[in-house]
């Protein structure tokens, strides 16, 4: 159970600001979704908390500065799945999935049956079993993404960083990758950070959501106050309809230009 803490952060790439003074607080067990429209800053934010590109300011999981991890005990503490990796093509998926044991391998040693085992299981909830033995370079687009977040999940660090985990997979395995990392969220008290461009989804599954546009925190809180109509009108420039669903969990639908009768333009 960690919780995540970002104070002040900024990152300049290539001499021009991508984020500032950003901060954030994840409780141990929360799920933050970060939404915000193309180059707001979203992935950069992740790969800083993922340890993979350093920044300005302050990474903390638990007690413990992520600048000052080894990165064999940040790897223990945090798995981070990315957009888009490059992946071996002749890498099979099993070798690939069982990657994610490396923290847990001695130097110079060998997985254990538990480590082979942890790998089995989980390519097994995300109905990749049967595909085990393929080729990475022979997979489907979604089939792919379902691999790396199999190599995250694998890792079984307590802090789980997805970057639009969903983006290419059909509806039925959105549903199922959202539902276990909920599951394994609320039976080990994974704190979870996804970033997603699908706001329904944000809406459905995150605890809260953090609003990012170039560079800076626009909004943050429980979904229904970050999702509102006049915040991703005025981020997204899209015109949307936001309902309240019976869950209370605010309900994003886009509108098309036809439907925008009455509406101001
Ligand atoms: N390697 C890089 N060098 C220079 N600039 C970069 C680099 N990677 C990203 N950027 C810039 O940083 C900004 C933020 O990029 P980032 O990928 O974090 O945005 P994002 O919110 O994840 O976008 P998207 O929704 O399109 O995935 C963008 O303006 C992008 O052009």
């Amino acid at each position: 159970m960690r919780p995540v803490t970002v104070r002040n952060l900024s990152v300049t790439r290539e001499g021009r600001p991508v984020l500032s003074e950003v901060g954030l607080d994840i409780p141990a067990g929360g799920w933050l979704a970060i939404v915000g429209p193309n180059g707001a800053g979203k992935s950069t934010l992740l790969k800083v908390m993922a340890g993979v590109l350093r920044g300005e300011g302050e990474v903390r999981v638990g007690d413990t500065p992520l600048a000052r991890m080894r990165p064999r005990e940040r790897a223990r503490l945090v798995a981070y799945a990315p957009q888009t990796p490059s992946l071996p093509p002749d890498m099979t998926v099993f070798g690939y999935a069982l990657l994610g044991r490396t923290p847990y391998i001695p130097y110079l040693g060998r997985e254990s049956r538990r480590d082979r085992e942890v790998t089995a299981g989980v390519l097994e909830r995300l109905d990749l079993a049967g595909l085990a033995a393929r080729r990475l370079g022979e997979l489907s687009g979604g089939e792919r993404q379902r691999v790396v977040l199999a190599r995250a999940l694998v890792q079984q660090a307590p802090v789980l960083l997805l970057d639009e985990p969903t983006t290419a997979l059909d509806l039925g395995h959105q549903q199922q990758v959202l539902e276990l990392v909920d599951r394994l969220r609320r039976a080990d008290g994974l704190t979870v950070v996804t970033t997603l461009h699908d706001l329904g989804l944000a809406a459905q599954y995150a605890e809260s959501v953090m609003l990012l546009s170039r560079g800076r925190v626009a909004a943050s809180g429980e979904p229904a106050s970050v999702l509102t109509e006049e915040l991703i009108a005025a981020h997204f420039g899209a015109v949307v309809t936001v309902g309240a669903g019976p869950d209370g969990r605010p309900r994003v639908h886009l509108l098309r230009e036809d439907a925008r009768v009455g509406r101001p333009r």
